[in-house]
C-alpha cells in the first residue's frame, strides 16, 4: 500500500528540522489517535503540534534517564545538580506553569499528556470563541474589535483559555505588494490647547467594563494612568496576517498588545535582553528625497549598544537571585572572549558549544568581573549540548530560514566537522537580519549569546533629567530654522552616565548628524532605510522635540527577558513560524513616509507618499522601554499630559496568571526617543492602520515589538492613521483625553442622539459577527446567521455585512434593541 501522503509530509516537516522517523512515527501514532485522525491539527503551523509533542516526549525521556542515573549514583547528584540546575531551571519553571494551569494557551505548549487529558474539541486551536478574540481585527470592512460587546475580562487571565494555533505568518512587504504582521497602538497627545493628552490608552473595546489587571491592592499603572490605547487585532486577509490573541483592557490602562506567541513552552532563562539590531541586508538604491529610499552606500550603521553592564538588577525591585545571577552571568559571557562552535560529527550528532577565556584587557563591559563568576560561567556555559539528530544542518537550516547568504562552515554534506568562529559567525550575522533575529530571539542559553557581543543591542538609557531630553524641547522650541539643536548639556550627561548610548549614537549618526536633533529632510537622519521628511503648510509650528532612534531603546529598570533554551529544535521551528514577521518588521521601514501638520488641529500626523496595499508593514513603534512603574513616575512628574502623550503599555503578562507588577511590566515610551511612529494619530473608525505584536527577540510574553500594518489599500498623500482606542466617555479618568478630531463618520468622540448610538453599536455588533464568522468558520462551514436590521441603516453599512455569505440579511422598519 502507498504510504500516506500526510504522514510523509509530516515525516519530512520533521525532518527539516532535525528528526528523525523513528522519532516522529510513534508520536505521530499518539496524536492522530488523540486527535481523532484530524490532521489538520496536527499539520497546523507547519506541524507544531507534532515537533512540540516529540521535543515533550524527549524531555520526558531525559528526565527519566536523569532519574535513573540519579539513583544509581548519590554522589554524582549533587555534581549533577549543581550543573544543570541552571540549564533546566527554565524547563521546571515552564512544567510547573503547565501544572498550575497556567499559560500554555496553545497546543504548541501542551505535551502529550496533556493532549491526552484534553477534550479535543475543545482544545481545537481553530475553535472559534478563542481565535475570534483573538484574531477580530478592525479594519475598515470588518468588525473593529474595541468596539465589540466583548464580556468582561476574568480577573484570572487565560485560565481555561484553549490552545490557540496560530497561523504562520505569511508577510507581504510593501515593495512586494504588501506584508503583514502585528503593529500596536499608542498614545495621545494634546494637538490644540483644548485638552491634555494623556498617554496612549488601551484599545478600549466599546465601552466594556474591562478586566482589572492589577491585583487588588495596588493600582497598576494600567488604572493610575490615564488612556491608554488598547490593542486591536487586524484583520486583514485570510490567510496573510496571523492575528494575535485579544484581550479585554482596563479602560484606563495603557497600551496593551496582545498576541499569542507561538513559545510558551519554552524554557525562559532570565537574562538581559542583548538584542541583535536587525542589520538591514542589502540596501535598495533609490533617489534620495523625501520618502525615497535611501541609497546604499557602504554597510547600514550598526544598531545601538547594549546596556552598559552595570548590575542593575539590583536596583529592580522584585528581581529574583536567579535573575541577578543570570544577568552577570550574561555579562560575564559577553565581556569574556568567547568562542562559539556548532559542529556536526560523523555520526550526525551536531553539538554546539561555548568556550570562554577570560579577556582582562577588556573595558568596554563594567559588570565586575570576578573569579567566581568567571568559574561560574565556565561551569554552566563550557558545555556542548546535543542538540539533534543526524539529519539536523546548521547550514541549512541557516540558509533556508534566513534566506541570507550565509553558508557556515565547511563541507556539511559529507559530515565534516562544521566550525563557526564566533567572530566570523558574528559578521556574517551581521549581514542577515533574520539570523540575527533568530540568535537574538532564541539564543540558546549561554551558547548563542556570546555571538552577540560585539553586535549591537537594545541600548539602556539614563534616566531623563532636566537638563535632558526636556532642555531639548526648549532648544526645539526656540529654534528658528528647520533644525533643532541638541543640548549640549544632554550629550554630556549622556556621556558621563551611558556612554554606551551615546557610543551607539555615533554609531549610527554622522558627526554632523549629532548636532541635529531633527533635520526636515530626514527626521530620521538616515537611521532608516528611506528618507522620512517633514513638512508643515499650515502653521509656523516647529518640529517636535525628540530623538529620533529606528529602534527600541531601553530604560533603566526595564527588564527585558531574554528567552533561550538548550533546544535547537525548538529554537529553529519557533523561528520557522515567526521568522516572516520578525524579518518584515526588522527590515524596518520600507515605504516612502512623510511626516506633517495636519490640517485638521491634530497636530503632526504621518502620511505615505505611495499607494501602500493591504496588510503592509509601515512601520514599528518605537520607543523607549520602561517599567509601567518608570512611566507613572514620568507621567506623575510631567505638569502636563502633553508631553507623554506617546506610552504604550505591553501587555506583558498575558497569558499567564501572574499579574506582573509595574516594576516588571513593560511599556514604549515615544515622547522623548521614538520613530515616526509616534506621528501616527488616531481615528476612532476605519482607521488606515493596525498595530499587531511581533516577537522579535524573545517569544515570551515580557517583550516584543509593535508592528503597523495596512488594514486596507492606501492610497498615496493618505494620513496613516491608528485606533487608539481611547473611551471618550470615560471622564472619570485622571487624564482628560483629546478632542477628537479624526473625522470619521463613527468618530466616538461626538454626542450623538441615543438612537444613533443604538444604530452605531449595533452595526458593530454585526461587525464583529461577521468577523467571527469570517475567522471560525471559513467557506466550507456555514452559518447561518438571521439578522434583523435597522432600516434606518445606511446602504454601505448593509453591503458591508451582506457580502458575507453566512448572513442573512433581512429588513424591517422596526427599531433594534441593541442591549
Ligand atoms: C502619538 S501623538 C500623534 C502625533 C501628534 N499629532 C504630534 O503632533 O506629535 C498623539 C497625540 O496627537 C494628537 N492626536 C492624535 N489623534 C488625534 C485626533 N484624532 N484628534 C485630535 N488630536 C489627535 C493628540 O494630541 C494626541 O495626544
Amino acid at each position: 500500500m502507498a504510504p500516506n501522503p500526510r504522514v510523509l509530509n509530516a515525516f519530512r516537516a520533521m525532518r527539516s528540522l532535525g528528526i528523525i522517523e523513528e522519532k516522529v512515527k510513534p508520536v505521530l501514532k499518539k496524536l492522530l489517535k488523540l486527535y481523532d485522525k484530524n490532521w489538520e491539527l496536527i499539520e497546523e503551523e507547519n506541524y507544531r503540534a507534532l515537533a512540540d509533542a516529540i521535543f515533550e516526549q524527549e524531555d520526558e525521556l531525559a528526565e527519566e534517564q536523569k532519574k535513573k542515573h540519579e539513583n544509581t549514583d548519590q554522589v554524582e547528584i549533587d555534581e549533577e545538580a549543581q550543573v544543570h540546575e541552571e540549564s533546566e531551571r527554565p524547563l521546571k519553571r515552564l512544567r510547573l506553569r503547565y501544572q498550575e494551569g497556567n499559560s500554555s494557551p496553545r497546543l504548541g505548549g501542551t505535551s502529550l499528556r496533556q493532549l491526552e487529558e484534553a477534550e479535543l474539541p475543545e482544545t481545537c486551536p481553530r475553535q472559534g470563541s478563542q481565535d475570534i478574540t483573538q484574531s477580530s481585527q478592525p479594519n475598515t470592512e470588518n468588525v473593529r474589535a474595541g468596539s465589540l460587546p466583548h464580556s468582561p475580562q476574568p480577573l484570572v487571565r487565560n485560565k481555561g483559555k484553549q490552545p490557540v494555533l496560530p497561523k504562520p505568518l505569511r508577510i507581504q512587504e510593501p515593495s512586494q505588494a504588501g506584508c503583514t504582521d502585528r503593529t500596536q497602538p499608542f498614545g495621545t497627545r494634546v494637538a490644540e490647547s483644548d485638552s491634555v493628552s494623556p498617554p496612549l490608552r488601551l484599545r478600549e473595546k466599546g465601552k466594556e467594563p474591562l478586566s482589572q489587571i492589577a491585583p487588588k491592592d495596588k493600582k497598576s499603572i494600567s488604572e493610575r494612568l490615564p488612556h491608554a490605547v488598547p490593542l486591536k487585532e487586524p484583520k486583514l486577509e485570510p490567510g496573510v496576517v496571523h492575528l494575535p490573541k485579544q484581550k479585554m483592557h482596563n479602560s484606563r490602562s495603557l497600551i496593551k498588545p496582545k498576541d499569542e506567541p507561538f513559545t510558551d513552552d519554552m524554557p525562559q532563562v532570565l537574562v538581559p535582553i542583548r538584542v541583535i539590531h536587525p542589520e538591514a541586508l542589502s540596501k535598495e538604491n533609490s533617489s534620495s528625497g523625501n520618502g525615497s529610499i535611501r541609497e546604499a552606500s557602504g554597510p547600514e550603521p550598526l544598531a545601538l549598544q547594549s546596556e552598559d553592564g552595570e548590575d542593575q538588577s539590583d536596583e529592580v525591585p522584585g528581581l529574583s537571585v536567579e535573575r541577578r545571577t543570570n544577568r552577570e552571568l550574561a555579562n560575564i559571557v559577553v565581556e569574556s572572549s568567547s568562542k562559539l562552535q556548532i559542529a556536526s560529527s560523523p555520526s550526525g550528532e551536531v553539538k554546539i558549544s561555548l568556550t570562554c577565556n577570560s579577556a582582562p584587557g577588556r573595558t568596554d563591559f563594567h559588570m565586575p568581573r570576578t573569579d567566581a563568576l568567571l568559574k561560574m560561567v565556565e561551569d554552566k556555559c563550557l558545555r556542548s549540548f546535543k542538540i539533534l539528530d543526524p539529519s539536523f544542518s546548521v547550514t541549512k537550516i541557516m540558509e533556508d530560514m534566513c534566506e541570507c547568504f550565509l553558508v557556515l562552515g565547511t563541507d556539511s554534506a559529507n559530515g565534516s566537522q562544521e566550525t563557526i568562529d564566533v567572530t566570523t559567525a558574528v559578521d556574517l550575522l551581521k549581514q542577515s537580519s533574520a539570523l540575527d533575529a533568530m540568535v537574538a530571539s532564541n539564543g540558546s542559553a549561554s551558547t548563542l549569546r556570546a555571538s552577540e557581543a560585539p553586535l549591537s543591542r537594545i541600548p539602556r538609557l539614563p534616566p531623563p533629567s532636566s537638563e535632558g531630553v526636556a532642555d531639548c524641547t526648549q532648544t526645539d522650541k526656540s529654534t528658528t530654522d528647520n533644525i533643532c539643536e541638541i543640548d549640549k548639556e544632554q550629550n554630556g550627561i549622556e556621556q558621563e552616565n551611558s556612554p554606551s548610548l551615546l557610543e551607539v549614537e555615533r554609531s549610527q549618526l554622522t558627526s554632523g548628524d549629532l548636532r541635529s536633533l531633527h533635520d526636515v529632510n530626514d527626521i530620521a537622519k538616515g537611521q532608516e532605510r528611506v528618507v522620512i521628511a517633514l513638512v508643515n503648510e499650515v502653521n509656523n509650528e516647529h518640529p517636535p522635540s525628540f530623538r529620533y532612534v529606528p529602534q527600541n531603546v531601553v530604560f533603566q529598570n526595564a527588564y527585558v527577558n531574554f528567552l533561550s533554551g538548550s533546544d535547537w529544535g525548538k529554537l529553529l521551528f519557533t523561528l520557522s513560524c515567526k521568522q516572516c514577521g520578525n524579518r518584515v518588521v526588522q527590515r524596518g521601514i520600507n515605504c516612502k513616509l512623510q511626516v506633517f501638520m495636519t490640517p485638521g488641529g491634530k497636530g503632526w500626523g504621518l502620511r505615505t507618499l505611495q499607494d501602500l496595499p493591504k496588510g503592509a508593514f509601515v512601520c514599528e513603534y518605537v520607543g523607549e522601554i520602561l517599567t509601567n512603574a518608570e512611566l507613572y513616575e514620568r507621567v506623575s512628574q510631567s505638569s502636563s499630559g502633553e508631553e507623554h502623550a506617546y506610552p504604550v503599555l505591553l501587555d506583558a503578562d498575558w497569558g499567564s496568571e501572574v499579574v506582573l507588577k509595574d516594576e516588571e511590566a513593560l511599556c514604549l515610551d515615544a515622547t522623548h526617543y521614538g520613530n515616526v511612529a509616534r506621528f501616527i494619530n488616531h481615528r476612532c473608525f476605519d482607521s488606515t492602520l493596525v498595530e499587531i505584536p511581533v516577537e522579535v527577540e524573545t517569544p515570551d510574553h515580557h517583550y516584543y515589538h509593535l508592528a503597523f500594518f495596512t488594514t486596507r489599500k492606501v492610497k498615496a498623500m493618505e494620513e496613516l492613521t491608528w485606533d487608539y482606542g481611547i473611551d471618550f466617555d470615560d471622564h472619570d479618568h485622571p487624564v482628560k483625553a483629546f478632542k477628537c478630531r479624526c473625522g470619521s463618520r463613527f468618530c466616538r468622540n461626538i454626542k450623538r442622539s441615543s438612537m444613533r448610538l443604538q444604530v452605531n453599536a449595533y452595526v458593530w455588533f454585526l461587525e464583529f459577527l461577521a468577523t467571527l464568522a469570517e475567522i471560525c468558520c471559513p467557506s466550507e462551514v456555514g452559518i447561518d446567521f438571521q439578522f434583523i436590521l435597522y432600516s434606518s441603516i445606511t446602504p454601505d453599512v448593509e453591503a458591508k455585512i451582506g457580502r458575507f455569505a453566512k448572513f442573512s440579511i433581512k429588513l424591517q422598519d422596526e427599531s433594534v434593541d441593541c442591549s
